[in-house]
This record gives C-alpha cells, sequence and structure tokens, in this order.
C-alpha cells in the first residue's frame, strides 16, 4: 500500500506525471492535488484501468491529500518564459515550496519529499532549512529532482557520437550528471573514458557539456513563451519515483542509481564529497543509494574518473553554488 501525493497535479509536468504515476503497479492510492483543477484531471485518471485509486483535492483540501503519503512530489510553481533564468522564478517559487513542505512536514511526517520546482538549487535548501526550523528535519527524505540532466546528457552523447553506432538506449550506464541544476552549475560526466576521448579526438565535448548545460534554455525558447520542459520532464521525474517506489518495494532499480540533490551533511559519504571537492557547499547532486525509499549514501566514486575538462566544469560548477544555496537559506532564516 504506497501512497503517492503530486502537488501542482495539474500543471504541465504535473499532468503528465501523474498519468506516468497512474500505470505504476507499485502505488496504491495517487493523490493529486493543485490550486486548480485537480478533481478533473483525477476524475480523467481514475478511469484508466489500473489498480491505483486516483482522487483529486482542490485547494482547502491539501491535508486530505497529504494525509498518509509516502512520497510526495511538488512540482507547484511558476515555470520560465524566455529571457528569464531559473533563478528568476526564486521569488514566486520559494514561498510556494516553503508552505507545502512545511504543510507536507504536518500532515505527511514520514514521506519523502520530492522537489522538482525551480531553482532546484535554492528550492531544496528552503525545503530543507523549513524542516530544520520545525524541529523535523530528516536529510534522507529529501531529494531535489535532476533526473532530466541525466536523460538529457545520455540523449545528446548519442546524438553527439552519432545514433546510428551509439544508441540512445546504450549510453545510459556511461553517463551522470553531478553539481546542480541550472546552467554552468549542471556538470555532465561521461564515465566511460573511450567515449570521452571520442568526444574530445572530435573536439566535441565543450558542445556537448554546453548543450546539456543549457538544455532546458533549448525547450524555453522553442515554446516561445509557454513554459518549460514539461514532457520530458515528466518522464524524468517518473524515472526518479519509480526508483524510490522500487526501494520501498525491495525490487532492483532497472536504472543505474541516478543524482538526486540533497543536503550533504545528513547523509554518509557527504561530508567526505564535501572535502574532497574542497567546497563549502552544503548541498550537491551525485548518484545516491537508497534504503526503503530514503537517500542513505552519497557516491563520490565518479570523482576518480573525471577528464580535465570535467574537473574544470566542476571548478565553475562549485563557485556559483553554493550562492544559490545561501539564497535559498537566507529566504528562510529571514522569516520569523
Ligand atoms: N527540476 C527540473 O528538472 C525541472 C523543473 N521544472 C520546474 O517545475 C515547475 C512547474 O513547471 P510546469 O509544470 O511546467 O508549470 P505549470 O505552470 O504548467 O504548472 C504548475 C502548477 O503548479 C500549480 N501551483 C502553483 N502554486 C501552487 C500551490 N501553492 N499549491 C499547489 N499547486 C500550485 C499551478 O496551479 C499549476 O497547475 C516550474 O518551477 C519549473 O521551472 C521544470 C522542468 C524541469
Ligand atoms: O529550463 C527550465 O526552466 C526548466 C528546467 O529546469 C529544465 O528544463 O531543465
Amino acid at each position: 500500500m504506497t501512497k503517492v501525493t503530486v502537488l501542482g497535479a495539474a500543471g504541465g509536468i504535473g499532468q503528465p506525471l501523474s498519468l506516468l504515476l497512474k500505470m505504476s503497479p507499485y502505488v496504491s492510492r495517487l493523490a493529486l492535488y493543485d490550486l486548480r483543477l485537480a478533481p478533473g484531471v483525477a476524475r480523467d485518471l481514475s478511469h484508466i484501468n489500473t489498480n491505483s485509486k486516483c482522487t483529486g483535492y482542490d485547494k482547502d483540501e491539501l491535508r486530505e491529500a497529504l494525509d498518509g503519503a509516502h512520497i510526495v512530489v511538488i512540482p507547484a510553481g511558476v515555470p520560465r518564459k524566455p529571457g528569464m533564468t531559473r533563478d528568476d522564478l526564486f521569488k514566486i517559487n520559494a514561498g510556494i515550496v516553503a508552505n507545502l513542505v512545511s504543510a507536507t512536514a504536518k500532515y505527511a511526517p514520514s514521506a519523502r519529499i520530492l522537489v522538482i520546482s525551480n531553482p532546484v538549487n535554492s528550492t531544496v535548501p528552503v525545503a530543507c532549512e523549513t524542516l530544520k526550523k520545525m524541529g523535523v528535519f530528516q536529510p534522507g527524505k529529501v531529494m531535489g529532482v535532476t533526473t532530466l540532466d541525466v536523460v538529457r546528457a545520455q540523449t545528446f552523447l548519442s546524438d553527439s557520437l552519432g545514433a546510428d553506432h551509439y544508441s540512445r538506449e546504450s549510453m545510459k550506464r556511461h553517463v551522470t550528471v553531478v553539481g546542480g541544476h541550472s546552467g554552468t552549475t549542471i556538470v555532465p560526466i561521461v564515465t566511460d573514458p573511450k567515449l570521452r576521448s571520442k568526444l574530445v579526438s572530435r573536439r566535441l565535448y565543450d558542445s556537448y557539456i554546453h548543450r546539456v548545460q543549457f538544455g532546458g534554455d533549448e525547450v524555453v525558447e522553442a515554446k516561445q513563451g509557454a513554459g518549460s520542459a514539461t514532457l520530458s520532464m515528466a518522464l524524468a521525474g517518473f524515472q526518479f519515483v519509480d526508483q524510490i517506489l522500487r526501494s520501498i518495494h525491495l525490487e532492483k532499480p532497472d536504472v543505474a542509481p541516478l543524482p538526486a540533490f540533497v543536503y550533504l551533511p545528513g547523509i554518509e559519504g557527504g561530508k567526505e564529497l564535501q572535502s574532497k571537492l574542497n567546497t563549502r557547499a552544503e548541498y550537491f547532486a551525485a548518484p545516491v543509494e537508497l534504503l526503503r525509499g530514503d537517500v542513505v549514501k552519497i557516491d563520490s566514486q565518479w570523482l576518480e574518473k573525471l577528464g580535465d575538462l570535467e574537473k574544470k566544469s566542476l571548478a565553475v560548477c562549485l563557485g556559483e553554488l553554493d550562492t544559490n544555496i545561501q539564497k535559498g537559506r537566507r529566504f528562510v532564516q529571514s522569516k520569523l
């Protein structure tokens, strides 16, 4: 019996993500909450002939939506328009995330909280600081979702090398993404040295890294003001939730461990990683080990496999990341 609640379920990401969750055999209750339209979306999904029960909740029914949830996914908030950075969304989305996370702590205290709302580099610190302030912070239960960067890193690697010889599917075990989730804080790591040297010898490495880092902008521009990535994000978000669900249900993951943006000092291997990176940034995305749906360990093996360009990208990432993190922390600390 596993209940998943989606907060922001009627939005561009929320709807397709809820559809994918309705198809999951690991979900028995699916609760959809939004300020508008969630009961309609839920009624629509409830006609699908899979076993889970799907219910929608209106604006004033947040408590009911969250009650007993094991996983809470948060894609609530505003998306970018052309010309905006993710950081431009902070003013609105930080408040939304803080409110939804504090309600989750009250009504679903043991839920894993998965933050999709941007800017992830700051909204995850907002979520964690909010929980710390309430005295209920459990570091292994709060995760920023950065899976879309991994999905893009795999797709674009295949595109760069030539999809005829290097299929997208075959890229799945050869690349991961660490750092944060915006621009130069996104650091793709090609873990297979043969593939990396192919990119370098063909002088494709810089353009590859750039495309992964700014893949979100590609979609924002192409949608011409109608929002940012929704369908690829729904798929990526689902892949991440699926890993948590499989872990809760003691099933093996079907993909390599995915990264998540987490609070390092609270997780095994986190402080070590911080010291190896020589950074004061307390939040970082790297592949995580799960136990019963919680993050129990952060991987730093990828550090030993870095090429020169990746080392350079990582240094740039760390310079920027902490500024984003401090912005999120200050937002919560400045509130009485
Ligand atoms: N982590 C990642 O990789 C990605 C993150 N995003 C972010 O996800 C967020 C959502 O994007 P879209 O779904 O495209 O936006 P959208 O505008 O289509 O949907 C957002 C939904 O959130 C709802 N909402 C707003 N405030 C709420 C509240 N207090 N409680 C409940 N629901 C609330 C809105 O009513 C709307 O239905 C944006 O911040 C976007 O930047 C987008 C793509 C990738
Ligand atoms: O670019 C955006 O604003 C949405 C996002 O995070 C992404 O597509 O990676």
